[in-house]
């Protein structure tokens, strides 16, 4: 049987990471996109060398500096696109090559731009971490370094989170560890129920 592909999505400090970790606790194996992005700016990481060559001064001790990464970002916004160009073909490089190699019955792919990136048509459903705006704004601005700037140039380069709860086959509120780790459960059930009556 082919693996049941789950994309795992979110705006940012929705509870994407947290989300994630129910999934890997209930043994699924969990491709994660921001880890793949890390993997491909550590020293001799597949991006280093473009990013070089697009921005030298993003670079350090042979890897990716993120910190410097957005200070270039902050004075050139129009480099997101160019860097996006670099990164966006080496990661589903990287989450094809995980795809290819599942063995289990379900895999997710925890992916923040999942909706934006038009990254749904590979998957088989979708799952949408969600919060009130209230806690999300109260969630990110307690991050150390975080900006209420910062903050808003995030959210208007994500999708709206109402749009993103129309397009999603399944939604979920990350208001508390316990619930979210109980919809986790009934969720994978579900899945497995649906494709043995397939
Ligand atoms: C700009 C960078 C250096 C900031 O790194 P940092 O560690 O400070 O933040 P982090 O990666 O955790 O992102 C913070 C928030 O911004 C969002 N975000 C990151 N990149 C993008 C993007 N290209 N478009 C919209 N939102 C983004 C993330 O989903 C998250 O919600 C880094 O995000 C980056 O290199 N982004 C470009 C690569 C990319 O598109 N990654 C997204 C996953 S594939
Ligand atoms: N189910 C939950 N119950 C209570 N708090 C939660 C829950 N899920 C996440 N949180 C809290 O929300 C914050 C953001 O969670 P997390 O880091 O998982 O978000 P994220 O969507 O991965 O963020 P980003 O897009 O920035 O990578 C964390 O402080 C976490 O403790």
């Amino acid at each position: 049987m082919t693996c049941f592909r789950l994309g795992l999505t979110g705006s940012i400090g929705m509870g994407k990471s947290t989300t994630a970790g129910f999934f890997v606790a209930a043994g699924l194996p969990v491709w994660d996109a921001d880890a793949a992005v890390h993997r491909l700016y550590a020293a001799d990481g597949a991006a280093v060398a473009p990013i070089a060559a697009l921005c030298p001064d993003a670079i350090q001790n042979g890897a990716v500096s993120r910190d410097r990464l957005k200070s270039a970002l902050a004075q050139d916004p129009g480099l997101l696109a160019q860097l996006e160009q670099i990164v966006h073909p080496l990661v589903a490089a990287d989450r094809d090559a995980f795809a290819a190699q599942c063995v289990s019955d379900i895999a997710v792919f925890d992916i923040p731009l999942l909706f934006e990136k038009g990254t749904e048509a590979m998957m088989d459903a979708t799952l949408l971490v969600t919060a009130p705006p209230a806690l999300q704004s109260a969630r990110v601005l307690a991050r150390p370094g975080m900006t209420e700037q910062q903050f808003a140039l995030i959210l208007s380069r994500q999708m709206p989170d109402a749009e993103k709860r129309a397009r999603a086959t399944h939604i979920v509120e990350t208001l508390s560890m316990d619930a979210v780790g109980a919809y986790v459960t009934a969720l994978i059930a579900h899945i497995r129920h649906g494709r043995s009556h397939a």
